[in-house]
């Protein structure tokens, strides 16, 4: 899987929120989009799973335009949104099963990928609760679970920690990068917290719509003169520390 952002700006309506935005994504690296709230991490989301339409530059999945090719990509891309998309009066299974469907899936392919993921993500035992009954933690896992029921080479996660508790959020980006190594799974994960972020992590820095910073984690570091992704991320932005 390859992923490619070239000179992304987008405004709405006359306010600009991306500014010449350029990145590349790793084959079966665990990206963190880390910028403060406001800097634009959600826009980019949009334009990348189509739900706004691109204004200047391109968006390209394995070399193929997104303009070009929607369909070819959206079924390359998995995504968990800020704001819960659950139906919360359907079970965790119904809920998978229903996503599954959407994607094209036949109904033994879906109960197939679904009791796999189930498992994967230890919901088994949920898996007949309506999704009400579950707490934070659980319901996002149950979202990331969906997310990847049709196999996408790429995951893209926005703020997907939001709301949960310390050891929940932990335990939730430690999954996504078991995820990322087991499944050779391209991850975006933004966030506004240093601590969801490692120094070894690819580490794209936006910040009132501009990309400041875009590489490993401790090269970055290095380059800002500092010891410390919370200092760096205070040096580049002025925002305070997490
Ligand atoms: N629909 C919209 N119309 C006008 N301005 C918007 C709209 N959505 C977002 N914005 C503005 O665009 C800027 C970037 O917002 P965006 O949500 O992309 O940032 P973010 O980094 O995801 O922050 P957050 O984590 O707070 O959502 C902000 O100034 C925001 O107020």
């Amino acid at each position: 899987m390859s992923f490619e952002a070239r000179q992304i700006s987008f405004q709405y309506g006359s306010k600009p929120v991306l500014k010449e935005v350029s990145f590349t994504l790793a084959s079966g690296r665990f990206h963190a989009l880390l910028g403060p709230n406001g800097a634009g991490k959600s826009t980019l989301f949009g334009l990348m799973t189509r739900l706004l339409a691109l204004q200047t530059g391109e968006l390209l999945l394995n070399g193929q335009s997104l303009r070009k090719q929607p369909a070819e990509a959206m079924r390359q891309i998995g995504v968990v949104f800020q704001q819960n998309a659950l139906d919360l009066d359907l079970t965790v299974r119904q809920n998978l099963y229903y996503h599954a469907a959407l994607h094209g899936l036949s109904r033994k392919e879906a109960r197939k990928r679904g009791d796999l993921e189930l498992e994967r993500f230890a919901l088994v035992e949920r898996a007949n609760d309506p999704v009400r009954q579950l707490n934070g933690g659980h319901r996002r896992r149950v979202e990331i679970a969906r997310a990847l029921l049709h196999q996408p080479g790429l995951l893209l996660l926005d703020e997907p920690t939001a709301g949960l508790d310390v050891g929940s959020r932990a335990g939730l980006n430690e999954h996504v990068r078991r995820l990322c190594e087991e499944d050779d799974l391209t991850v975006l994960w933004a966030t506004h917290l240093i601590e969801e972020v490692q120094p070894d992590d690819r580490v794209l820095i936006l910040h009132q719509g501009r990309l400041l910073a875009d590489g490993e984690g401790r090269a970055i570091c290095a380059d800002q003169g500092q010891t410390n992704l919370a200092d760096t991320f205070h040096a580049l932005t002025g925002a305070g520390h997490s």
